[in-house]
């Protein structure tokens, strides 16, 4: 394993930093004239990608600061089962907040995971305070206002700004506000999810991860080690990663060139029902590779893959399961600015246009252009087999 580690690290290429990535977590507020919103439609999305930092990074500090003491009765269980939390919450009205006051509300549109409806019932109004309460907390410790300017009627709706419904034609921010709910009860990995679809495609993406180790995962990880790191990129502006305290300054990063499946290894969800993990190990053997799943949760896992900890993602939901775009919409940026490729397992680029869900054949792959293929066909064979 220690072989394949050294491997990941030569895929590491040279550290280069530009002027577009020099972010600043300061959220400007701006409002565009008809002519600056021209120029700003141009391809670099430099603005709207400071202002995604700035907001995934004030959610990320508010997630942190919760999860250092998370109480029961701070999490609810939604109508699906799942959990959903006040950080769940309280990141979502922040980064709905910081996006409006960066971006300007004119044709603000957002997709987002949560919804503010069990929040206005009369048993949501103790978890409606506190959220409200941390989402002030939050923006005053960042020093971007300094008191509270946010009313517990303001929080809901800039949750319930994520209602849109997106889609082809104009743009529209895509935002998972805690991805990983079940890792952040469980002190594991989570990421902010924020991505921006223009025209349908996905043109910025941003990965806040407070608990991954900077120096990568691998199946050796120790506890200890430093974490937090911000992976962003933009359509043909390539993928960086920087640390979320700004101890160390943007670095380009870039998937691994391992060819041979054998050198591989292969990242998964951590939760067996999110993914058939006996389908992803009979893929593995059929393309011979040798190392066990490094199995962690959220979208860390695009970020660690673009990176090079890993050589290929494999995600494959259980029957029934219909995926939705914050759940892959910045990993999947993430990854191919960084020079991978992610495919369904007919082969199908993703559709992030179709609106809320993400409409794909199976499951997704994740891995760079010399194992594409070979992962494919081993797909191919072992859903003959285990369909
Ligand atoms: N039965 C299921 N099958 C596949 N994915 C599921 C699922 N139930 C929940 N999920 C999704 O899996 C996401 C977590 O991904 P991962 O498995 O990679 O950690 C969850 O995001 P949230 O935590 O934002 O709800 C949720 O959207
Ligand atoms: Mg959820
Ligand atoms: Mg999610
Ligand atoms: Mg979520």
């Amino acid at each position: 394993m220690e072989c394949v580690r050294a491997n990941f690290r030569l895929t590491r290429l040279a550290v280069h930093l530009t002027s577009a990535t020099r972010f600043s977590s300061v959220i400007t507020r701006t409002n565009f004239s008809g002519c600056a919103r021209s120029a700003m439609s141009s391809s670099s999305y430099e603005h709207e990608l400071r202002v995604a930092v700035g907001a995934a990074r004030l959610a990320a500090r508010l997630c942190q600061a919760v999860q250092k003491k998370l109480l029961a009765k701070e999490t609810q269980s939604k109508a699906d089962k799942s959990p959903v939390t006040v950080a769940d919450y309280g990141s979502q009205a922040l980064v709905s907040w910081a996006l409006e006051r960066g971006i300007g509300s004119e044709n603000f549109s957002m997709v987002a995971e949560e919804d503010a409806d069990d929040l206005r019932k009369d048993d949501g109004l103790d978890m409606l305070l506190r959220i409200t309460d941390l989402v002030n907390n939050a923006i005053i410790d960042e020093g971007l206002e300094s008191s509270p300017i946010l009313t517990k009627e303001n929080v809901l709706e800039a949750i319930d700004r994520g209602r849109s419904q997106g889609g082809p034609v104009g743009r529209h921010w895509v935002l998972d506000p805690i991805d990983g709910t079940k890792g952040f009860l469980r002190g594991d990995q989570y990421a902010v999810a924020l991505a921006l679809l223009d025209e349908g495609e996905v043109v910025l993406g941003v990965l806040a991860c407070p608990n991954l180790p900077l120096a990568g995962v691998s199946l050796q990880t120790s506890s200890g080690e430093p974490v937090g790191c911000l992976f962003s990129a933009t359509r043909g502006g390539g993928t960086m990663m920087q640390s979320l305290n700004d101890s160390f300054a943007p670095k380009q990063v870039y998937v691994s060139d391992v060819d041979h499946p054998a050198l591989a290894c292969f990242c998964e969800s951590f939760e067996s029902a999110h993914s058939r993990q006996t389908l992803t190990d009979q893929i593995a053997k059929i393309m011979g590779v040798q190392a066990p799943p490094i199995r962690i949760d959220s979208q860390a896992k695009y970020g660690a893959m673009a990176r090079g900890d890993a050589v290929i993602y494999m995600r494959f939901p259980h029957v029934g399961y219909r995926e939705k775009i914050w759940d892959h919409a910045a990993g999947c940026i993430v990854i191919e600015e960084a020079g991978g490729v992610v495919r369904d397992a007919a082969g199908k680029r993703l559709d992030f246009s179709k609106g809320r869900y993400l409409d794909v054949e199976h499951g997704i792959l994740a891995t760079n252009p010399k194992l594409i293929d070979t992962l494919l066909t081993s797909v191919e064979a072992a859903l003959k087999v285990y369909k």
